[in-house]
């Protein structure tokens, strides 16, 4: 009997604590540059959501919600951990809640594009993975939040949201070519279902 047939697989092994924790360590260092307040104290743009593109695209669907989920949960419990030194609870309360919950859904649905998204070769699925995902998920949980809290219209909301699209298409990517170099460069850390679609030439 081969070692791998007697050693039981793991559900989660080191490897993967340990790729979880470095993302959403990534996450919170993309915190240290501060925050940019461009409509007073709402919502302001931040570095941090290149991290979350990164997860994604690195780590794929299940890895980078975990690394998100454990990002949040930290600045839950209030430590301050967020663009400008910021944390508590009182932040999924404020009119970032829905962008900063939304990073959730908008790691995974990156991260379940690149590993099993469609037939587009490797870079252009990365990038429309972080368009789709980090972008386009994040802006629907948070711009009707956003809305709510600050009790503006959807549309003056969604409107002052475009002042985001810039900095957040350069972070895409940004993000999309940094995975690609990772993806190349280590291909035994991406996720084992995206491994086998790069061996196939994806
Ligand atoms: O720090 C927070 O309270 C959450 C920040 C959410 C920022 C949103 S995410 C999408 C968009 N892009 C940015 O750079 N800022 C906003």
């Amino acid at each position: 009997m081969t070692d791998e047939q007697s050693t039981p697989k793991r559900r989660f092994p080191a490897a993967d604590i340990a790729r979880v924790s470095v993302f959403a360590a990534l996450i919170a260092v993309l915190g240290l540059p501060g925050a940019l307040n461009v409509f007073g104290d709402a919502v302001p743009i931040t570095l941090q959501t290149l991290g979350v593109m990164l997860a994604g695209a690195i780590l794929g669907t299940w890895r980078s919600a975990l690394a998100v989920t454990v990002l949040l949960v930290l600045v839950a419990a209030g430590l301050p951990l967020l663009a400008g030194g910021r944390g508590g609870l009182g932040v999924f309360t404020g009119p970032s809640a829905g962008f900063l919950l939304g990073w959730l859904p908008g790691a995974a649905l990156t991260g379940w594009i690149v590993e099993r998204g469609g037939r587009a070769p490797g870079t252009l699925r990365l990038v429309i993975a972080c368009l789709a995902g980090g972008v386009g998920v994040v802006y629907l949980c948070g711009i009707p939040v956003q809305a709510l809290v600050t009790g503006l219209s959807l549309g003056k909301t969604a409107l002052l949201s475009a002042a985001f699209l810039p900095g957040d298409l350069a972070k895409a990517a940004l993000a999309s070519i940094v995975a690609r170099g990772t993806q190349r460069a280590y291909p035994d850390a991406v996720p084992a279902v995206h491994r086998e679609r790069l061996r196939a030439g994806g």
